[in-house]
């Protein structure tokens, strides 16, 4: 386990497609840079950072079960099209009790009504959703700023 406060990024399906998916609905920024964004904030601020993207959802699980055992203190998840599927991942999440923000590139509410539901949202701590990638920049930002090392175990 860190000393420092520490963060994991996770990106599920298709957000490696980032930049060239859809780009009138998810524009024109990449993953790769997204994440390094990120890191650059995090590792300015001292604070230790990883991520993870898959289209895999028993990876996802795993990586968030590894990161309660790593003692994490931190998710910011855009679980992709997990977001309205997946109870595994969202009980992944609730079983390791890492505190959570959910970010969705895309205003999922102003888009078809199967988006409108997320598995997350009610037990996430803030879910940012129709600021592009700036989303991730400002989850990033606001946990840096305002989240604790928590007491694990
Ligand atoms: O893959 C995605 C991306 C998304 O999570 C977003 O970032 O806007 C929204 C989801 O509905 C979609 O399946």
């Amino acid at each position: 386990m860190s000393s420092n406060l520490s963060i994991l990024l996770i990106n599920g399906p298709n957000l490696n497609l980032l930049g060239t998916r859809e780009p009138g609905i998810y524009g024109a920024d990449t993953l790769p840079n997204v994440v390094a964004r990120s890191r650059a904030t995090a590792e300015n601020d001292g604070v230790t950072f990883a991520d993870f993207q898959s289209n895999h959802e028993g990876a996802i699980i795993d990586r968030i079960q590894q990161a309660g055992a790593e003692g994490v203190d931190a998710i910011v998840i855009n679980p992709g099209a997990f977001t309205h599927t997946s109870v595994a991942i969202r009980d992944a999440l609730t079983g390791t009790a890492i505190p959570f923000i959910e970010v969705h590139v895309s205003n999922i509410h102003a888009r078809e009504t199967w988006r409108h539901h997320s598995y997350f949202t009610d037990k996430a701590v803030a879910i940012i959703a129709g600021l592009g990638t700036k989303g991730y920049d400002y989850a990033i930002n606001f946990v840096i700023t305002n989240f604790k090392k928590r007491v694990v175990g």
